[in-house]
């Protein structure tokens, strides 16, 4: 029975049995079926291309809201804007329900540091 995580850094003596506990691919993968196992590798390259996108714009975005306040107070502004903050927050949560709230918060915290 294959169990439900893989560490694909683990030496070949501690990893679980099932289907080919000791290849290379079953280590990487999760499974030792050579069809699966090959089909999980080109969908990892597109997971990691995503992931790749997704940081920069993670960067990029606060790097954004890091120039909206210091140019908001640099002109004697405030620091944040609370409606526009729940403005964000709603948009995440109608998309992506409460993990959207949660990424959202996160977000906003990236641009603006810990309050
Ligand atoms: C970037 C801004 O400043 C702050 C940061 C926000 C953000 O990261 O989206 C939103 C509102 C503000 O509290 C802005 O007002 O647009």
């Amino acid at each position: 029975m294959m169990t439900d995580v893989v560490d694909g850094s683990a030496a070949p003596h501690d990893r679980p049995a099932g289907g080919d506990p000791t290849g290379a691919a079953a280590a990487r993968t999760g499974t030792g079926d050579s069809a699966a196992a090959e089909r999980i590798s080109e969908i990892r390259e597109r997971i990691d291309e995503i992931d790749r996108t997704i940081i920069a714009l993670w960067q990029e975005r606060a790097a954004l809201s890091q120039e909206v306040g210091a140019t908001r107070m640099a002109s004697g502004g405030t620091r944040l804007v609370l409606s526009r903050e729940r403005e964000i927050l709603e948009r995440f949560r109608q998309a992506l329900g409460a993990d959207g709230t949660q990424l959202a918060l996160l977000l906003l915290r990236a641009g603006r540091g810990p309050l």
